[in-house]
């Protein structure tokens, strides 16, 4: 079954568009974890044994997790959210040329989405797009300051840079596996976007922590009702000051989320 297939169906088991990003920062796991062999396993079974009920997919960013025991905490966190059956989306921003790429596509047989970066062009996206199973979301306006510096500039048609990804990656849809990643801090963005693209759903992170619009998050970056939106330190730091209970906080921080957000669902 296609990605987008089998979230629209775990949205409707749960009732939810939230992603939970993992990105468990070293710094902020709490004490009584940083004993253990894989601090950052046992942080994330925690933070999935109290929100899975609430998530739609786990999104765990690969940057948190880029050292030998990195990957080790990665391979049980995937292998856990799946026996939640929860969907993982791997925020990992790949592209490469096409030899390289190849390799990073590989990962797609772990997990069940992946964000990846446009920049390089169509044959650097080959290997994921060819993935008929395998959901694909194309960053395209993203949620930093710095997104404007690329992103929005003019090009000689008059569009900005992050409309002709839009564009580029409806056309690359050709097995109904392309999303876009567009940031909650830039709501008039996501409308034009929601307008140029009705059928892609969007990744919408930045609400929580960067601050960004929750209502313009579900409003334009659900397509027939498929989408997501995304919090990781608003959810997993909930707990921060509550030592060895910090997990429920997460776990209420998260349904407290997906409530707020179902509120803008249509
Ligand atoms: O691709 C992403 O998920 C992403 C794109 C973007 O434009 N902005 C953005 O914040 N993200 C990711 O979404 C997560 C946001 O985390 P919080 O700000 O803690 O909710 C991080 O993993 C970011 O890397």
């Amino acid at each position: 079954m296609n990605f987008f297939d089998r979230l629209h169906d775990r949205i409707r088991t749960v009732d939810s568009v939230v992603s939970v990003g993992l990105d468990p920062d070293p710094s902020r796991i709490p004490d009584h974890l940083q004993e253990h062999d894989l601090p950052r396993w046992a942080f994330n079974r925690r933070i999935i044994d109290a929100t899975h009920e609430h998530a739609a997919v786990y999104k765990p960013n690969a940057a948190f997790y880029e050292d030998p025991d990195g990957w080790r905490a990665l391979e049980e966190t995937i292998a856990y959210a799946h026996g939640k059956d929860v969907p993982v989306l791997l925020d990992a921003k790949r592209a490469d040329i096409g030899n390289t790429t190849r390799q990073y596509a590989q990962m797609l047989e772990t997990v069940d989405a992946i964000t990846v970066n446009p920049y390089m062009g169509r044959d650097s996206l080959q290997p994921f797009l060819a993935d008929e199973e395998s959901g694909v979301f194309i960053l395209c306006r993203t949620s930093n300051p710095g997104g404007a510096d690329l992103q929005d500039l003019t090009l000689e048609s008059g569009e900005p840079l992050y409309e002709r990804v839009a564009a580029l990656a409806d056309l690359w849809n050709e097995n109904d596996n392309v999303g876009l990643v567009v940031g909650a801090t830039k709501p008039d963005e996501l409308a034009e976007l929601r307008k140029q693209v009705p059928d892609l759903p969007f990744l919408v992170p930045g609400i929580g922590a960067q601050g960004g619009d929750a209502e313009a998050a579900v409003e334009y970056g659900l397509a027939d009702g498929v989408g997501l939106v995304n919090s990781s330190r608003g959810i997993i730091f909930a707990g921060e000051d509550e030592g060895e209970d910090f997990a429920s906080a997460s776990g209420q921080a998260a349904k407290r989320l997906k409530k707020r957000l179902n509120q803008y669902r249509a």
